[in-house]
């Protein structure tokens, strides 16, 4: 494993940071698990977030408990890995089963569609892993209130499907052992975004087929490096703090050579999470090609770039993980806490106690094209579609970014029927024709500043906190979409879909608080506005 520099000033400024850290005894002090690193003010939170440095030999003793887990599952035939779980506690596993090659079915979503497909999926052969270290995270609470009806209007037995995984003492560890649920407890001294290597990234791993001693031997070479002078992830923390200090802002993701597969995703929770509140913090950008601006710094994984970080998964988290505490130790951050997240989820349950069972308060479309409404301040010579994004292109300030916020199916383009005969690139050019996420690309093109893509409410357990606590100087598009076949949340007074709507809607009031330009459009088709949404950007 190794952290090489493709560009001599990044290769430089990292030097001499990593000098002056190696000067102040800092690679030392974090390999020893000193808690004062990041200042008085974040060393109560620090002492208990530290657990990360050790899990390549504390997870070791999860093994035979997980082993055990996977034998019952594949002797009782439960071939669908479900994963229900936000932010850390599904990011990690979700780039581990892709990168082995092993199918997990990740939900991280509110999305009705998107569950339903999964409850459609094999409900006879599956296995749900309910992931939350607080245990009260709202979408896998109603994820699992969701499958555990299933199960039971199935004739199946909760109790012989449902694994759970969460921290000591957390109210789903009791709820779950009430309902005799197998439960896997996880190191309580590791935040959410630095769980890789805990129960949270090894259990649904090593129940889809992963290889998770692996990953472990891996993160555990890369352990041996922490507190060298050239330890890799010094050397990577040193060069992006460095960078981020002197402008140097948005971090560029590449892993386009990489045989890993979406580690990025991962790495913007570790980074906008960990780096973006104070009003400062470091922009993750994934999926966009670089623009040459002077606040971009690229970093490849086993990819050439600005910085390129080489390595097998297992050492890759362990290395960004040591950046992250490094770049927030050079920023002056606390790199464990997420100040502003909860503003978002704040809103979202005032917004469903405020409706009762009345409407949510979208208030009236500004203006409609087609199967697209358009719901924020629209100026008044703005017509149509293509209109709305120049004004946000134009909005979006010197050092600013433009973050599309999608609410919607993350899975739907795929379902779209292909011609039998047709060839992989051309599959692939009908998936992207119906893909919201194209137009992540489609607007980049018409920017010089980065357009970043989230799905919702993922991004709220990721970006989403750097989007509020970082620089204020974001532009925002939110798509929202109507909902055919909601889901009961059983037990609750709200629906799937509606919970869905008030996040969205819960997010824009946060962003709307913060003076940034916000618009929400709302499909009233969903499949006729994607392709309309991605027409109109074409003609910007
Ligand atoms: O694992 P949970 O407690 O359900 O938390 C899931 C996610 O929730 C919050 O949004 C935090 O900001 C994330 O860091 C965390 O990963």
């Amino acid at each position: 494993m190794s952290v090489t520099f493709g560009d001599d000033s990044v290769a430089d400024a990292a030097a001499e940071a990593a000098r002056r850290l190696v000067e102040e005894g800092v690679p030392r002090a974090l390999a020893d698990g000193d808690a004062t690193l990041w200042g008085a003010e974040a060393q109560s939170e620090a002492a208990i977030r530290l657990g990360w440095l050790d899990l390549p030999t504390t997870s070791r003793e999860l093994l035979p408990q997980i082993g055990e887990l996977v034998e019952r599952a594949r002797a009782a035939g439960l071939e669908h890995v479900v994963l229900a779980g936000m932010g850390g506690s599904s990011l990690a596993p979700e780039v581990i089963c892709a990168s082995a090659d092993v199918p997990l079915t990740v939900l991280d979503t509110t999305d009705p569609g998107q569950v339903r497909r999964a409850l459609a999926d094999r409900l006879d052969r599956t296995i749900v892993v309910v992931s939350s270290k607080s245990g009260s995270t709202v979408e896998t609470d109603s994820h699992r209130r969701i499958y555990e009806q299933a199960f039971r209007d199935a004739g199946i037995d909760p109790a012989s499907r449902i694994v759970v995984v969460t921290d000591p003492g957390s109210p789903l560890e009791q709820s779950a052992r009430e309902a005799g649920y197998t439960v896997v407890l996880a190191d309580p001294n590791v935040g959410g975004r630095y769980s890789a290597l805990t129960a949270f990234g090894l259990v649904p791993s090593a129940l889809a087929g992963a290889d998770v001693a692996a990953l472990l031997d891996q993160a555990a070479e890369a352990r041996q490096r922490l507190g060298a002078d050239d330890d890799p992830g010094l050397l990577l923390g040193a060069a992006i703090g460095a960078a981020a200090a002197s402008g140097r802002d948005k971090l560029l993701l590449d892993d386009s050579l990489s045989g890993i597969n979406g580690l990025p995703d991962w790495i913007e929770q570790l980074i906008a999470e960990s780096t973006g509140k104070q009003g400062r913090g470091i922009l993750p950008v994934a999926g966009s090609e670089p623009n040459e601006a002077d606040d971009e710094l690229t970093a490849g994984i086993d990819t050439e770039s600005g910085v390129e970080v080489q390595g097998p998964l297992g050492a890759q988290f362990l290395i960004w993980e040591v950046a992250t505490a490094i770049a927030g130790r050079v920023l002056g951050i606390n790199p464990f806490d997420q100040p502003n997240v909860a503003e978002s989820k704040a809103n979202t349950t005032r917004i469903l106690e405020d409706a009762g069972d009345g409407p949510l308060p979208t208030g009236a479309p500004a203006l409609v094209d087609g199967p697209v409404e358009v719901y924020g301040d629209v100026p008044a010579h703005v017509k149509d579609l293509s209109g709305v994004f120049t004004e946000l292109l134009k909005d979006i300030p010197e050092r600013g970014y433009l973050a599309i916020l999608a609410y919607l199916d993350r899975e739907a383009a795929f379902d779209v029927p292909v011609p039998q005969e047709a060839s992989f690139e051309a599959i692939t050019d009908i998936w992207a024709a119906h893909d919201p996420a194209s137009l992540q690309g489609l607007l980049a093109i018409r920017t010089d500043r980065p357009v970043t893509f989230g799905w919702g409410p993922r991004y709220l357990h990721s970006t989403g906190q750097y989007h509020k606590g970082g620089p204020q100087n974001g532009v925002f598009l939110q798509i929202t979409g109507v909902v055919s076949g909601d889901l009961e949340v059983p037990g609750k007074p709200y629906t799937l879909g509606r919970l869905q709507l008030a996040q969205a809607l819960g997010d824009l009031d946060a962003l709307r608080e913060r003076g940034r330009p916000a618009v929400r459009l709302h499909l009233t088709d969903r499949e006729a506005g994607v392709r309309h949404l991605l027409a109109a950007a074409r003609e910007v």
